[in-house]
């Protein structure tokens, strides 16, 4: 049996799984966490990778290995190799005044759009840069480079023996990267950072970059979603909703998108194609900060959130725990609205935590349909995936059918498959393990519908989002 090894270096933890290349059954697999906080050294990150592939016989007989990777995160590197400072993670918005800056000083949303696709939030990494240049000018002037959390571990994978590599999908979330033309924007660098800095060499999606000092095939590697995207087998029609820490709702195009609304992110996904992408800072952590306030397990809050009725009782949680990205409100705080005397029952704050978070990329799935044409499917992953309330009440809120896998590291399998493509020169056909399908009912559209009336009206009346849609 040939192996391959595919690695998630994700926000709360980096899994490592190994596969068939063949069928892409998973044959072991290992994980390990990572530190908390928006601000992390690259080296924790190598850190868990190899505490993670520590575990005995892991990696034995793998002949080749691919990273996807959280994207965005910015990994500065001096003259030597070094770190320079801490990267700052896709959800620190720090740079949110930059961010602003930049789009303004290139001539508003829609020049971003039509430059890279994509309208610059905190998130992005160009708006990092800028907030290194004008915050801690001493560190920027160490910079030679800067690279990817995915490039810095192949990187490091490759025993820093060939120069740093990237894919088209991650370069494309710097937005120094038009992923249209497969160029860097080197004018956008220099606007965002002052001077240009050394990038890594953009990969082709089937393309060997390096081995390991074991000899290992590595392969180009990608960022998490895109990874997630080879794992489920996207095809267009369908969409993916993740749930991990960030909430993320994505397609697939054969033509870039260029949504000048900021609502979706104009990606390229990791075969040589696109993938719009909208993505919340708030996914799973707010049904666990909602699971610690009623002082429940995550399977209690799912079991208890299954007793309340659709719509929470009238129960309305905007899940901005964290701030928000899209919509672009990095300084909003979270709501709960509708609270009574009927109301107010631990029932329905559990469901309306999970219709709140749901809701947001349901939010983003309409407009998704506008960039991406039709989508009339929904496949859900991530860590929250997992949860029977977020399986079952996917279909009241997004009033479509809902696919679901048995647990299933998407984004690690999704890098594997990638290796294996890359050892054998073949995207390798692997199945998908669907647990089950759930077709929603005529309450559930309506059911849907409402949900997104009252949650739009509620985001209108307590927040300035202009260019809400409905
Ligand atoms: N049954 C569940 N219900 C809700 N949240 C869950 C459940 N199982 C795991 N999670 C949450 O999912 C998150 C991890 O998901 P994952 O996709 O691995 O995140 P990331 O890729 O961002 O590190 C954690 O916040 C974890 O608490
Ligand atoms: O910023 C984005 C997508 O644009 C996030 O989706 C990150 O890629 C982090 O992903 P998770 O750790 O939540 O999987």
């Amino acid at each position: 049996m040939t192996l391959v090894a595919g690695v998630d270096s994700s926000t709360q933890s980096v899994k490592i799984v190994v596969c068939d290349a063949e069928t892409g059954a998973v044959v072991r697999s290992s994980r390990a966490p990572h530190p908390e906080g928006t601000a992390v050294s690259a080296a924790a990150w190598w850190d868990a990778y190899q505490t993670a592939a520590r575990q005995p016989g892991l990696l034995e007989g793998v002949e080749a290995i691919a990273v996807g990777g959280q994207q965005h995160g910015m990994v500065t590197l001096d003259a030597d190799g070094g770190l320079v400072r801490d990267a700052l993670l896709w959800n620190d918005t720090r740079s949110a005044p930059d961010a602003t800056d930049l789009v303004d000083e290139l001539g508003g949303p829609q020049a971003w759009a039509d430059a890279v696709g994509t309208v610059p939030v905190a998130s992005m990494t160009i708006t990092k840069l800028r907030w290194l240049a004008r915050s801690e000018p001493e560190l920027a002037d160490k910079v030679a480079a800067v690279v990817l959390p995915h490039d810095y571990l192949t990187w490091e994978l490759g025993g820093r023996s060939f120069a740093p590599t990237t894919d088209r999908g991650d370069a494309s979330g710097t937005l120094y990267f038009d992923a249209a033309t497969n160029t860097y924007r080197e004018d956008l660098v220099r606007r965002a950072f002052g001077r240009m800095i050394d990038l890594p060499r953009v990969a082709a999606p089937s393309e060997v970059v390096g081995h390991t000092p074991d000899g290992i095939a590595i392969a180009a590697g990608t960022g998490d979603n895109m990874a997630a995207g080879l794992g489920l087998g996207l095809e267009a029609g369908s969409a993916v909703v993740s749930l991990g820490t960030s909430g993320t709702a994505f397609a697939r195009t054969t033509t870039p998108t260029h949504d000048p609304t900021g609502t979706v992110a104009g990606f390229a996904d990791a075969t040589g194609e696109f993938m719009p992408l909208v993505c919340t800072l708030n996914g799973a952590r707010n049904l666990v900060a909602t699971a610690d306030v009623l002082g429940v397990t995550l399977d209690e809050l799912a079991r208890l959130a299954l007793t309340a009725p659709p719509g929470s009782g009238g129960l309305v949680f905007l899940p901005f725990l964290e701030g928000e990205r899209t919509p672009s409100l990095p300084n909003a705080n979270g709501e709960l609205v509708g609270l009574t005397l009927s109301s107010m029952k631990p029932a329905n704050l559990a469901r309306a935590a999970i219709e709140g978070v749901l809701w947001s990329l349901a939010y983003g799935v309409d407009v998704l349909r506008d960039q991406a044409g039709t989508i009339s499917a929904i496949t859900l992953t991530g860590g929250a995936s997992q949860s029977e309330a977020v399986r079952r009440i996917a279909t009241s809120v997004f009033g479509l059918p809902v696919v679901v896998t048995e647990a299933f590291e998407s984004v690690a399998v999704g890098a594997a498959r990638q290796a294996a493509w890359a050892l054998s020169g073949e995207l390798p056909t692997w199945k998908v393990p669907v647990a089950g399908r759930y077709d929603p009912t005529d309450a559930d559209v309506a059911a849907a519908d409402d949900l997104m009336g009252r949650y739009t009206e509620v985001l209108r009346q307590h927040f300035d989002v202009p260019a809400l849609k409905g």
